[in-house]
């Protein structure tokens, strides 16, 4: 049996990605531990799932690379609304998509009839704790607990060079605050408007970009008075950057940026 694939990435965040109405998948979990090694498998952040939907246009499933299941990604989010058009499996440049946090909203950007980059209306973020001192092996962190629908802890610094991110990164995720683990952000404000991002994200490790990482950051970046609400936000991350806009009337934050299809491919099972 064979499947068909997509690998895409969106600032360097880089996912397989199944279109499952025309390709039912039985068993995710195992297939993204699978397909996500680099030596053995395709090599990836993780497996995304592009599926019907009864309330939506679509929807969408994520599994991080150790097979778990997140509720929300944001860059996986932009490369679905290009994958769909590019695909002609939509002429909609709005889409709407079902998430395990609720429905976003895209709005895809076109040029030379092929996606290029996509805004996310990712809902509204909830700051669960604006300051929290978690105690590691390593020392003691403080950030702010953030959801966009999954749980972020943001911690400002003021040299990133100095986080040990692959050894500070792991112990934070699984420190027993968080019962269900978390995707860790270091944040460095560079000039107004303008922070360096790295994240640890749970799942998956050290990634290039976050997307739903990037919107936390800025969401603690303003709830730190460190940016403004209504001022985009320019989140720069080892992959590529993306723009944050946190709307003060509606509180949705948008994300901005790109969405690259890499390569196709067929795998064996
Ligand atoms: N890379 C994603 C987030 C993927 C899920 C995350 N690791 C989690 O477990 O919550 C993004 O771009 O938002």
């Amino acid at each position: 049996m064979t499947f068909q694939f997509t690998k895409m990435q969106g600032a360097g965040n880089d996912y397989i990605y199944v279109n499952t109405i025309n390709q039912p998948v039985k068993n995710p979990k195992e297939l993204a531990i699978q397909w996500s090694a680099y030596h053995t498998g395709i090599g990836s952040d993780g497996l995304v799932l592009i599926g019907p939907s009864k309330i939506a246009d679509f929807s969408m499933r994520i599994f991080n690379a150790d097979g778990s299941e997140a509720k929300m990604c944001g860059n996986a989010s932009r490369c679905i609304g290009k994958y769909l058009y590019d695909k002609k499996l939509t002429q909609k440049t709005q889409i709407s998509l079902e998430t395990l946090s609720g429905i976003k909203y895209l709005e895809l950007h076109v040029k030379n009839g092929k996606v290029q980059e996509v805004t996310v209306d990712m809902g509204m973020p909830e700051i669960l704790e604006e300051s929290l001192d978690l105690s590691i092996a390593d020392g003691t962190y403080t950030g702010t607990f953030v959801s966009m629908g999954n749980p972020h802890f943001v911690t400002f610094v003021d040299d990133m060079n100095q986080v040990n991110l692959p050894i500070v990164g792991p112990q934070l995720e699984h420190h027993n605050h968080f019962p269900d683990r978390a995707n860790i952000e270091f944040v460095q404000l560079l000039s107004e408007g303008n922070a360096r991002m790295r994240v640890w994200e749970r799942g998956s490790g050290i990634t290039q970009a976050c997307g739903t990482g990037a919107c936390a950051s800025a969401v603690a970046l303003i709830a730190h008075k460190k940016a403004q609400k209504g001022e985009k936000i320019l989140i720069h991350m080892d992959g590529g950057t993306l723009s944050i806009d946190w709307n003060p009337e509606n509180g949705h934050i948008y994300m901005t940026g790109n969405a690259v299809t890499v390569f196709e491919g067929t795998i064996e099972l």
